[in-house]
């Protein structure tokens, strides 16, 4: 993510201030007539966290888990509602196009404001907006072959393909709006369309979601304390930044007179309060001065958070990894496709376990022995010894398909990271010749003689949404690996309950 220069940033916390954006535990009652000159420094600076996030939010005193850290009034909180209310033509021309998603309506408002300059209200917001993502649809043909997994590869083609198609629907009404002609390509719109799918908040009256000024500098923090994809149901996203699902776990709210801190039981970090009017942000645990203040969006795989977010996480306990399986293995059980994984540590999920044990019976004793997978035990020491070696077979089957090994893949990114910090020409003497096909096609890109900036600018995003995809793949592959190890262990004493 490429965020504009830090020069905004006080006329923008100055802006936020005057609109109530306030990290100071005071009621909505005591807001002061003359706002000051910030809207920080009670509980929460701007600061840079290079290795989790880049910009983000720390924390200038200690702060208490269930302590409110920020408040962001209605007014200040862009939606399409407040968009559209104060723009008649938007409003007008929305009307003649029910048929776009919220998505669409919020991305062209969205282009509509950035299309206005210096004129519209939102101007110190929008110039704090990052001028560039790395999410998934945002990957060319190379970084989307880089991630090597047909599974990662079709999500990320699809992800292209869903903002195209979006592109496509929203283009009349951004003719009849008068958008620059800059602001109507492809690319303004996956530009409009990745800040509204990273950094957009959950409200109940817009399944889009709402921009959040300020509250939209939390980075993020994986929900580990949460027990991660619960064994019996798929993985789902309990605290969403963005989530437009309905039934989502909501924000309890509280009266205006209870104390902004200490709700120790609190169940999510952020949320709309309708008493007050605004959304507010607690902290999920104990904060340090200094350390960074983090925001769970919700319980995300890597693949997850590269197709909303456009990162990863080194350490991520909410990883899985699929490996294929026969089409008759579905039918054969009631969980759902998604419920069949292997988790961030190696074991199998529940569900994967029980359906290959079942799948690995024969089809006579199959009703006769059902409950038993179901129950979670382990049918026989033969069947157990059987679905382990599958397991193992086809884990190994996976990585052997993958043109890079494991050791070939930390070469590689060791190497993308001498680049990105020296900015030295590419050197692959150290990895081996087996992945020296991936590297030569940016290898090719890297020799062009660099003329402009713009062009420097466009490599280093080429170079970062390689790296991205390499360590995605690195990650997925150290999970079949740990899957390996952790049946190999088994195999050696298949009388033990695998749970
Ligand atoms: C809501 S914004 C957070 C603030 C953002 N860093 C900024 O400067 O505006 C979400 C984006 O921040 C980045 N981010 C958040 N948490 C991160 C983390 N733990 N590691 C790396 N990047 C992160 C990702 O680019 C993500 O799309």
């Amino acid at each position: 993510m490429e965020v504009q220069d830090e020069s905004d940033l006080e006329t923008f916390l100055q802006w936020a201030a005057a609109l109530g954006v306030s990290d100071s535990p005071i009621k909505k009652s005591e807001v002061p007539t003359f706002p000051p000159s910030s809207c920080l420094g009670h509980s929460l600076s701007v600061s840079h966290f290079p290795v989790a996030g880049g910009r983000g939010l720390a924390a200038v005193r200690d702060v208490m888990k269930g302590e409110l850290v920020l408040r962001v009034p209605k007014e200040a909180l862009m939606t399409s509602e407040s968009l559209r209310s104060k723009d008649q033509k938007l409003s007008a021309a929305l009307c003649k196009y029910q048929k776009l998603s919220s998505n669409q309506v919020l991305a062209v408002s969205l282009l509509n404001e950035v299309t206005k300059g210096k004129v519209t209200r939102w101007y110190p917001y929008l110039k704090q907006l990052p001028r560039s993502y790395d999410k998934l649809s945002s990957f060319g043909q190379l970084e989307i072959e880089a991630l090597q997994m047909d599974d990662a590869i079709w999500t990320a083609e699809r992800a292209v393909e869903k903002d195209k198609i979006d592109w496509r629907e929203a283009t009349a009404l951004m003719g009849e709006l008068n958008l620059k002609p800059q602001l109507m390509t492809f690319k303004a719109w996956l530009w409009a369309s990745a800040t509204i799918s990273s950094r957009t908040m959950h409200i109940p009256w817009d399944s889009a979601g709402c921009l959040c000024p300020v509250g939209d500098f939390f980075n993020y923090a994986a929900p580990a304390e949460e027990p991660y994809h619960s064994e019996n149901k798929p993985h789902q996203n309990v605290f969403p930044l963005h989530d437009t699902s309905p039934g989502k776990v909501q924000n309890a709210g509280k009266s205006v007179e209870e104390p902004f801190y200490a709700h120790e039981q609190r169940l999510i970090d952020a949320g709309y309060e309708e008493e007050i009017a605004a959304y507010c942000f607690y902290a999920r645990r104990n904060y340090r001065k200094g350390d960074q203040v983090l925001l769970s969006y919700g319980t995300y795989t890597n693949l997850e958070l590269l197709e909303h977010y456009g990162f990863l996480l080194h350490e991520n306990p909410n990883d899985i990894a699929f490996i294929p399986l026969e089409p008759n293995m579905y039918s054969l059980c009631s969980w759902p496709k998604e419920s069949l994984y292997i988790h961030q540590d190696g074991k199998p999920s529940f569900a994967l376990l029980a359906t290959i044990r079942l799948w690995a019976t024969p089809v006579t004793y199959r009703r006769s022995v059902g409950h038993i997978a179901y129950s979670g035990h382990q049918i026989s020491a033969e069947n157990e010894v059987t679905v382990l070696e599958w397991i193992v077979q086809n884990c190994r089957a996976l990585l052997g398909n993958c043109s890079t090994s494991i050791e070939e893949d930390e070469l590689l990114l060791n190497t993308i990271h001498k680049i990105q910090d020296y900015n030295t020409s590419i050197d692959f003497g150290d990895v081996s010749r087996a992945c020296i096909i991936e590297p030569s096609a940016f290898l090719e890109m890297n020799d062009r003689k660099l003329r402009s900036q713009v062009q420097i600018c466009r490599k280093a995003r080429l170079i970062h949404r390689w790296k991205l995809a390499v360590e995605w793949r690195l990650s997925y592959k150290r999970i079949l690996c740990e899957c390996i190890s952790h049946c190999n262990e088994r195999l050696e004493n298949p009388f033990l309950n695998v749970s």
